[in-house]
């Protein structure tokens, strides 16, 4: 899949308020109310990153969920990234 331009992300992360971009990937940090809802949206993300056969770099820190999401073969960011950021706001903000 190949790498999207700067502007073709900046364009898409319009409809991705929670997402910037910087270093060649897209980062988001969600809060919840503590480390239960958090490890629990983790282990859903979990079941969707193998689905999608795509995978976060993540770290948390109690209730605090930080992710950064690139394509390391393509060097970049690209569809895969946005396909995998949608499903974890389905997650993490099932409401939108
Ligand atoms: C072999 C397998 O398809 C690749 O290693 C996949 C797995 N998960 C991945 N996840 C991410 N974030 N980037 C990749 O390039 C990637 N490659």
């Amino acid at each position: 899949m190949s790498k999207l331009t700067a502007q073709e992300i900046e364009t898409k992360l319009l409809r991705f308020p929670d997402w910037e971009y910087y270093d060649n990937a897209i980062h988001a940090e969600f809060e919840f109310e503590n480390f239960k809802d958090c490890f629990s949206a983790m282990s859903r993300i979990a079941f969707e990153c193998e689905a999608l056969n795509h995978h976060p770099n993540w770290t948390n820190v109690y209730n605090v969920l930080t992710i950064t999401l690139s394509t390391h073969d393509a060097g970049g960011v690209t569809m895969k990234d946005f396909n995998l950021a949608e499903a974890i706001e389905h997650i993490v903000e099932p409401e939108e």
